[in-house]
């Protein structure tokens, strides 16, 4: 199976790595010339993951037809740009791994559903985990899931991508999957506003828990299962995002919680922090199907330029209640 990367960042860059394992051919699609050109002269990409040396066996290009060749695609677009590039590419029922964590503005799409929206014919998984980039392009122990409804499909993949270093878990819930991914990364903003701010561990702590039972609730909402959203991609990512400050969406949130407005925090930057994009469409989401996210709120506030006290003492002014409800 020759696969090919749509999205030359550090994930798509990471999960190039993975597949040439070996040495086996991969193509990877980027839209920038001087990523193309560092992948293909210096092995490196030195605009979004540098410092790793990559396998030789990875050709970049910045042309879609180059991918004609390519049995399986891993699309790794981050998600509001996945449209424009999705509609470039020539139909066909090659299969889809989505990789990229967020939900389109707009539609309030899940990546996979944009995918099938544009190429029904073309079978989807999800790769999805707590999957640091330049860890997992380093060969670092790391598992994911690995979700398909096909059955046999998923198998090939996880026989194509696993190893002993990158370990897939087979799950058929894909919306689960990437309800997991898109929710984490707004959360883990909130986490980072703990540290910012200064609140403490026990906050932080609180938080993670907190969030994760409205992540679970959104994801049910949402047609994905509880045991899903406990495993890697949900609960597994949240635990990772929410504790260092290699996740953008951590670290753009450490920003807020010491007083500094988003649009200074995200001006100018090449890599993406997707929970800020994600986090007013997760909230209309929620609200379109009843499920209350206090926490995605909240760093909705923070977003709009609500201070950040007034928003932490929304929060914890709200009724004290059940835990399972
Ligand atoms: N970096 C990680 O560790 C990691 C791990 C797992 C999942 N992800 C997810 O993978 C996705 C991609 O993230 P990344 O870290 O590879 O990105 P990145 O921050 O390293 O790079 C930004 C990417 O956005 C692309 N981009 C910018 N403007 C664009 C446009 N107008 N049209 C199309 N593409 C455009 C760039 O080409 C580049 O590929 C995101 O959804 C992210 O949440 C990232
Ligand atoms: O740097 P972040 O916050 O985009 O997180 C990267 C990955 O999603 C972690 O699994």
């Amino acid at each position: 199976m020759k696969i090919g990367v749509l999205g030359g960042g550090a994930w798509g860059t990471a999960l190039a790595q993975v597949a040439a394992r070996g040495d086996q051919p991969v193509t990877l699609w980027a839209r920038e010339d001087d990523v193309v050109t560092s992948v293909n002269t210096r092995h490196e990409n030195s605009s979004f993951l540098p410092g790793v040396p990559l396998s030789p066996a990875i050709r970049a290009t910045s042309d879609l037809a180059d991918l004609s060749d390519c049995d399986a695609l891993l699309v790794v677009v981050p998600a509001q740009f996945l449209r424009a590039v999705l509609s470039q590419l020539p139909a066909g029922n090659r299969p889809l791994v989505l990789c990229a964590k967020g939900i389109e503005a707009g539609t309030q799409k899940l990546v996979a559903e944009v995918a099938r929206e544009l190429h029904p014919d073309a079978p989807v998984a999800v790769l999805s985990g707590p999957t640091f980039a330049h860890e997992v392009a380093k060969g670092l122990p790391t598992a994911v899931t690995l979700a398909c409804e096909d059955e046999a499909l998923r198998d090939a993949l996880a026989d194509r991508l696993g190893s002993a270093t990158f370990r897939t878990y087979g799950s058929s819930d894909v919306a689960g999957a990437e309800i997991g991914g898109a929710v984490k990364n707004v959360l883990a903003i909130a986490c980072g506003v703990v540290e910012g701010a200064g609140l403490g561990l026990n906050a932080r702590a609180a938080l993670i828990a907190r969030g994760f039972a409205e992540m679970t609730r959104f994801g049910v909402a949402r047609g994905g299962r509880p045991e899903t959203l406990a495993g890697l991609s949900g609960l597994g990512d949240l635990v990772l995002t929410c504790s260092s400050t290699n996740s953008r969406n951590f670290s753009l949130g450490v920003g807020l919680g010491q007083g500094k407005a988003a649009s200074e925090l995200l001006a100018d930057r090449r890599t993406v922090a997707e929970g800020a994009a994600t986090a007013p469409v997760l909230r209309e989401a929620a609200r379109a199907v009843g499920v209350e996210m206090p926490v995605t709120e909240a760093v909705c506030a923070l977003l709009d330029g609500t201070p950040v006290r007034t928003v932490v003492d929304a929060l914890l002014a709200r009724p004290m209640r059940e835990e399972a409800r």
